[in-house]
């Protein structure tokens, strides 16, 4: 068995343990490297298609990634090609980004979480967790997400505490938190390509905050650009953008957070995406799996609250001490400083190479003083694991 994978895959030597691996850089892969491979292992920057692999011998395409707008599904399936992607593998990744990020905001604008009302577009793995999450802390949250509303799509994570679906419409009038968090979708019933247009934009709620983790394309970059040039009350972070690995520089000047795609590159997130790739991988072929992958474990296993912190203060402190968006933005937009456009695109996609091990709060384990049920029940909320000592 030949197997080809994107040489920026965590812990892809498992699949050498069916065969010849070779290890390449995804975003260049080319027909001639992956002709002869019975198996193709990628992540999102590599566009599988046609073009890449037909006349091939690729049988199995894995994405250790959630998204799947860079495979030709239709095209694979037409020629008896199975796929897999990973889905909520780093989900928790996500959320731990758009916490950091909120936590960044309401400093910056001085205004409370509390007191906001937030919009999720998209409902699945990362908006539910999140709702569950703003839920949990008793913050006021709408969902927007026609497929699942109204298709046959199932609840994504379960323990949501009754979130109100709406139409986007109602979510823009509402809300002055708006998170997205959709898959890039050119057609179906709802597709969502530039779902954030000019118009949209325009109905921002003043002094609205904008973040957007799913996809560049949901939001129109170039009537993003146009509003945020005509108000400073709104408040924009983006970690995905239009053009990747292009960045409009001046599009990024005018984001509070700008950062180069990393808000599910938790460590734990990306080993997930390709575990459960190699779990598919096996069933597909009928392979035995050998030993489970081990996650590394966190530099910091443990960490022991003190008896005068209060709920409150856990919930502004715990979120930034797994994760500073700042040092992402600031890496950023080092590279934005470059004339080259096509230097700008290799300098987004080295960051992303090379981007330094994250853990996700699971990986630690909260100690809390005995008594502290108030304490117990914002360690929930946030999904971090506790144990009272
Ligand atoms: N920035 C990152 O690092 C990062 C990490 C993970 C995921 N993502 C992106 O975020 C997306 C969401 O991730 P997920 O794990 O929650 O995926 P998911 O598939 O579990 O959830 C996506 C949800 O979006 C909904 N949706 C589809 N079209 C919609 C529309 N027009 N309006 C509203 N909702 C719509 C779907 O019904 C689904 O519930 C992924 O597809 C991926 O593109 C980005
Ligand atoms: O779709 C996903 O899972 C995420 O967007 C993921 O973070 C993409 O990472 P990449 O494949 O570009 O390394």
């Amino acid at each position: 068995m030949r197997i080809v994978a994107d040489e920026n895959i965590p812990v892809a030597d498992v699949f050498a343990r069916h065969g010849e691996l070779k290890r390449l850089p995804g975003r260049a892969l080319a027909t001639a490297d992956v002709r002869d491979a019975d198996a193709l292992i990628v992540r999102s920057v590599t566009r599988v298609d046609a073009a890449l692999l037909q006349g091939s011998n690729v049988r199995f395409v894995g994405t250790c990634t959630i998204g799947t707008d860079h495979l030709d599904t239709a095209w694979l399936a037409d020629n008896g090609i199975a796929w897999s992607n990973a889905p909520g593998c780093n989900a928790r990744s996500v959320v731990e980004y758009v916490l950091a990020a909120l936590r960044l905001l309401s400093m910056r604008r001085q205004a409370a979480l509390a007191q906001r009302c937030f919009g999720i577009v998209g409902a699945g793995e990362v908006g539910q967790r999140l709702a569950n999450v703003f839920s949990g802390l008793g913050w006021s949250v709408l969902l927007c997400d026609p497929p699942r509303q109204h298709g046959s799509k199932a609840p994504g994570v379960s323990g949501c505490y009754g979130q109100q679906f709406v139409s986007l419409d109602e979510l823009l009038q509402h809300c002055d938190v708006i998170c997205l968090h959709t898959p890039l979708t050119l057609d179906g019933d709802w597709p969502t390509r530039h779902l954030l247009g000019e118009s949209q934009l325009a109905r921002l709620r003043p002094g609205s905050w904008l973040i957007n983790a799913g996809r560049g394309p949901v939001i129109d970059n170039t009537a993003l650009l146009g509003t945020l040039r005509q108000r400073d009350d709104l408040a924009v972070v983006l970690d995905v953008w239009e053009h990747e690995p292009v960045v409009d520089p001046q599009l990024a000047a005018l984001c509070e957070l700008a950062t180069p795609h990393i808000a599910g590159y938790s460590l734990d997130g990306k080993i997930r995406g390709t575990e459960m790739i190699y779990r598919a991988f096996c069933r597909h072929f009928g392979l035995e799996e050998g030993a489970s992958i081990v996650y590394p474990a966190a530099e910091i296993s443990s960490l022991a609250a003190g008896g005068s912190l209060t709920a409150a203060q856990l919930l502004q402190r715990l979120p930034a001490l797994f994760y500073d968006p700042l040092t992402d933005d600031a890496a950023l937009r080092a590279t934005l400083l470059l004339d080259d456009a096509g230097q700008r695109a290799a300098a987004f996609d080295r960051l992303r190479k090379q981007y330094p091990v994250r853990r996700e709060m699971q990986a630690t384990c909260l100690c809390l003083p005995t008594g502290s049920s108030a304490l117990q029940q914002a360690a929930d909320a946030l999904g971090m694991p506790w144990q009272v000592v």
